[in-house]
């Protein structure tokens, strides 16, 4: 099988994505991230469009790549002027990339409408811009932009642009599909006249208006594509760019092109959830391979016939790519997902044991309620231990009260709750303040029980999150609150609901606190 060359536009297309946009350290960041997967061309950024990415391309020097290529992106030169004088094609060349990367126009219709000069004037541009090039830099890679959009409006105009190319001894030409409307049938017969006309190496670079930028990527690599342009977690300008976190897995476990090494494949999650946070963007916890949820299994059916055979609803297995099997607990579980449970929870819960049954009906009945517990496996790995008993009593809460006030009209609320809590057969009675009603229990809570669980004060609580159910009676609906607390070691998630949304935080923040003190005491035992 050929060697099939990644190149990764994260840096560059990735931040035409609206709400994506990265410092310079961040770029160095995930320059280094890419290298270490694998990749083997990085795209860092466009020097003749602004300082920093002419600071990346400095700063980029100083690091130690393994082995990836740093490739600077730019347009062929403006009518009217000669490469040499051209002020993009000069910054280019004094960034000094190992390659560089230029688009030019092949769509007749752009040629007329966007830079407004004749068909002529642009297979010259192309030949010259590449051509001078080619003679400064090491290796030059033609983006041929809107090449399939081009090919249908003008077959022997669009195969001309790629001959112009061709011409000046350029590295690899590479057919985009920029504004994403090509659809995988359409790309085998357009490629293989391509074939016909050219015989440089060829690449793909795919947006995603369609939805099928990964599709016609591998249907390219298919098609005799040796090279593929794609970004982390599909970031790009409008609806993204061709996804590598799905194309290097299928390229590598589907399709046997052995792109990256097994060890590299095993960070693929890792990666894509560093430049989640570097973009201080949400995981998409649905992405494909390396989402939270790619091997998420909720329906009794699934989750009874993956603990047979993971493969019976696992298309890859998970650890290849670095994720893993979950399974999930709701009112669509059966009590293959309650043992599953049991089994993570490292319970004894055996499946003819009347408690499974019991803990399923109770989980039904509760999701009826409002509970929701796949975002709060705390809570219900405290529902497993209390059904079987298991659960330690480390304190009672006997009561509490908050009051939120505002004297004057000028003035912020103020919160404060007190409670009333039993440990052994003492009775603690404190008081807090807060920064609301939720935030003065919370100090409330802690402050009773920190003298005798001492380590409580290493919770932090992380995400608050409020959802009114559905039940058309406004500010009387019910809530159900979500909470995510963690320490030095962990994190977990607890539930509570009410009609009273002070009562609803209260069950989740008491689960939370419980929750610390049992993993604790287990991690000690
Ligand atoms: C398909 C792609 O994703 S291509 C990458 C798109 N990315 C970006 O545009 C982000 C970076 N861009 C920028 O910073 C700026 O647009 C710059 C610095 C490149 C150019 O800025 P400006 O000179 O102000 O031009 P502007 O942004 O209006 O772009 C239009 C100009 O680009 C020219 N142009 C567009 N494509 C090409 C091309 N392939 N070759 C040569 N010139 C081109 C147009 O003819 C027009 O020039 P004119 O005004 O002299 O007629
Ligand atoms: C080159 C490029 O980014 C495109 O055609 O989409």
């Amino acid at each position: 099988m050929s060697l099939i060359q990644l190149y990764d536009t994260t840096l560059r297309d990735g931040t035409q994505a609206e709400d994506v946009s990265f410092l310079v350290a961040d770029k160095i960041r995930i320059a280094e991230k890419l290298d270490d997967l694998g990749i083997h061309y990085i795209e860092g950024g466009w020097p003749g469009s602004n300082p920093k990415d002419i600071s990346f391309f400095k700063e980029i020097k100083k690091t130690r790549l393994k082995q990836a290529k740093v490739a600077a992106f730019g347009s062929t030169r403006r009518a009217k002027t000669t490469p040499d004088k051209d002020n993009n094609i000069r910054t280019l060349i004094q960034a000094a990339p190992d390659t560089v990367t230029i688009f030019g126009k092949t769509w007749d219709f752009h040629v007329r409408e966007a830079l407004r000069i004749s068909l002529e004037e642009n297979l010259e541009l192309i030949n010259d811009s590449l051509a001078y090039l080619k003679a400064n830099v090491g290796e030059v890679i033609y983006d041929a932009e809107h090449f399939f959009d081009g090919y249908k409006a003008n077959p022997e105009y669009a195969l001309q642009t790629l001959k112009a190319a061709e011409a000046a001894g350029i590295d690899c030409i590479v057919l985009c599909d920029t504004n994403g409307g090509t659809l995988p049938h359409e790309i085998p017969a357009i490629m293989e006249k391509v074939r016909a006309t050219v015989s440089t190496p060829l690449g793909m670079h795919a947006h995603n208006d369609s939805e099928c930028a990964v599709a016609n990527s591998l249907m390219a690599v298919a098609c005799g594509a040796v090279h593929v342009q794609g970004t982390i977690n599909g970031f790009g300008e409008r609806c993204g760019n061709a996804n590598l976190c799905s194309i290097i897995p299928a390229l590598k476990l589907k399709l046997g092109h052995d792109c990256i090494t097994d060890a590299q494949l095993k960070t693929l999650r890792i990666v894509s959830r560093t430049i989640y946070e570097l973009a201080n963007l949400i995981p998409n916890k649905h992405q494909a391979y390396v989402g939270n949820s790619a091997f998420a299994h909720k329906g009794g059916v699934h989750v009874s016939a993956i603990q047979r055979h993971a493969e019976t609803y696992e298309h890859i297995r998970p650890e290849l790519v670095g994720n893993v099997t979950r399974v999930l607990v709701s009112d669509l579980s059966g009590r293959s997902n309650i043992l599953a449970k049991a089994e993570q929870f490292n319970l004894n819960l055996d499946s003819k044991d009347p408690l499974t049954q019991e803990i399923l009906e109770n989980i039904k009945d509760l999701e009826n309620q409002g509970f929701q517990f796949e975002g709060a496996e705390a809570s219900f790995e405290l529902l497993m231990r209390r059904a079987l008993g298991t659960l330690r009593h480390y304190f009672s809460v006997i009561g509490f009260r908050v009051i939120d006030s505002k004297r004057h009209e000028q003035e912020k609320p103020l919160s404060e709750a007190t409670v009333q809590v039993k440990v052994g057969g003492r009775i603690e009675h404190t008081a807090a303040e807060g920064n609301g009603p939720v935030n003065a229990l919370d100090h409330a809570l802690r402050k009773a029980l920190e003298s005798f669980y001492p380590q409580l004060r290493e919770v932090r609580l992380f995400d608050y999150k409020v959802r009114v159910l559905p039940a058309g009676k406004g500010t009387a609906s019910i809530t159900r609150v979500l909470i995510e607390s963690g320490d030095k070691t962990s994190r977990w998630g607890t539930v509570g609901v009410s009609d009273n949304i002070i009562d609803a935080s209260y069950q989740a923040l008491v689960d939370a606190l419980l929750y610390k003190l049992i993993k604790d005491e287990d991690r000690v035992g």
